[in-house]
């Protein structure tokens, strides 16, 4: 990748590449790495939408595997220039066990690194999440903070537990030699919470307002502030990241950057009501309709129920202690730490991330009904 080569045409794989970051993350390369070779799309179950992307002037490679099976990554890695690796293990609703989680977010993390290593791959970029800050247990707000802003990050929950863990893994392996000798170079992008098209959390408040007349009811005070980003952006972040990781290894190696654009701050109600709102739903109340204290309540009985019909029935609500807590907790940044390192700036405004995401939600929906 040095000037005399410029021309030269690079393999990207893009683990996680059939979830729903992912595929932005796939087509995005698709779209706007010009020295794109070869796009391997790593995933434990692929999409059936990678069958169009195969006729293009790109050679798209699907491969069916387990981040969590070591020879299956080695074996997807091998050749690779880059790796963009977003695969995970995404709950925070107890779907999962605590095992799971750390198996497929921090092993499937370390048999990445390994197998780059093994097989000469340099650059690597993660997928963190602004969860490996917070929100922390005891609801301290981070108020528009940036990477360097001090915050007692303290996890209990397997989500974050992982991400954390997994997210220290990549950035400590930035500086280990490949076979060949060379440096591998890092690097870890932290979305906050991420909308847009595909995103079903989204389309299930909005099939639940549906379900109740149009009428959502607010559940959190308008004045928590809770940090989003788009989709789009999100991935053309991890595009660039990825681009300028070799040209600029000395800053970008080891760091992390968080995710942002120019979405609003606004609480996580609000700023659905953004998509929602045009889509014919209303948000009832300036205020929570309920106390807190009974929100806790049901959170912690949704908790209980889900520990003894666990033998049953997976009961999994939306509403339990830890996404209450992460909902009713100040967390926005604010930094221009990538601008600053590798350039990067919004692709989409928020009045496109917006139209988008309507356009998504009507279309989705509509065929859903
Ligand atoms: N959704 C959000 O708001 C945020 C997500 N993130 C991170 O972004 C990444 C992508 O998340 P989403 O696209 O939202 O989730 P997703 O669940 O839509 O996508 C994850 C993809 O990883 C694949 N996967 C899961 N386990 C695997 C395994 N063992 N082997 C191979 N592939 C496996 C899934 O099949 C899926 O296609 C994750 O690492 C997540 O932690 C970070 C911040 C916010
Ligand atoms: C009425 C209820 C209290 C509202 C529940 C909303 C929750 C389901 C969601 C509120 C905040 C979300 C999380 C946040 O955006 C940060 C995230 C980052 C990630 O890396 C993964 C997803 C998530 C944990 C996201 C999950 C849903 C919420 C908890």
């Amino acid at each position: 990748m040095a000037d005399s080569a410029q021309a030269q045409k690079l393999v990207y794989l893009v683990t996680g590449g059939c979830g729903f970051l992912g595929e932005h993350v796939v087509r995005m390369l698709l779209q706007r790495e010009p020295r794109l070779g070869e796009l391997r799309v790593f995933d434990r179950h692929l999409g059936p939408w990678l069958e169009e992307l195969k006729t293009g002037p790109v050679r798209v490679t699907a491969i069916q595997g387990d981040v969590t099976q070591a020879h299956e990554v080695a074996a997807a890695v091998a050749g690779a220039h880059v790796v963009i690796h977003t695969a995970g293990l995404v709950d925070v609703f107890g779907r999962a066990s605590p095992e799971t989680i750390h198996e497929v977010n921090v092993q499937g993390t370390r048999n990445v690194i390994e197998a780059c290593v093994q097989t000469g791959t340099r650059f690597l970029v993660y997928t963190s999440s602004m969860e490996v800050v917070g929100p922390n247990t005891k609801g301290h707000p981070f108020y528009r903070g940036n990477e360097d802003t001090p915050y007692e990050a303290v996890h209990r929950h397997p989500y974050p537990c992982s991400k954390a863990l997994a997210e220290w893994l990549v950035l400590e392996a930035n500086g280990r030699k490949v076979r060949g000798g060379l440096p591998l170079v890092t690097c870890a992008l932290r979305p906050t919470g991420i909308y847009g098209e595909g995103h079903q959390i989204m389309r299930d408040f909005y099939r639940q307002g549906l379900r109740l007349g149009g009428w959502l009811f607010r559940a959190i005070p308008a004045s928590v502030e809770h940090g989003r980003v788009y989709v789009g952006n999100v991935a053309w972040m991890h595009v660039l990241a990825a681009r300028e990781l070799e040209q600029r290894a000395a800053l970008m190696g080891g760091q992390v950057y968080f995710c942002y654009d120019g979405s609003p701050y606004k609480s996580y109600e609000d700023f659905n009501m953004e998509f929602l709102g045009p889509c014919g739903l209303r948000l009832v109340g300036a205020r929570p309709l309920l106390p807190y204290w009974l929100l806790v309540f049901l959170a912690a009985l949704n908790a209980l129920l889900q520990w003894l019909l666990r033998p049953l029935v997976l009961y999994a609500p939306l509403l339990n202690p830890y996404t209450l807590a992460v909902a009713n907790t100040t967390f926005t940044v604010s930094t221009d730490k990538a601008q600053r390192h590798f350039g990067y700036e919004p692709l989409f405004s928020w009045e496109d991330s917006r139209t988008r995401t309507i356009l998504w939600v009507q279309a989705a929906t509509g065929s859903a009904q």
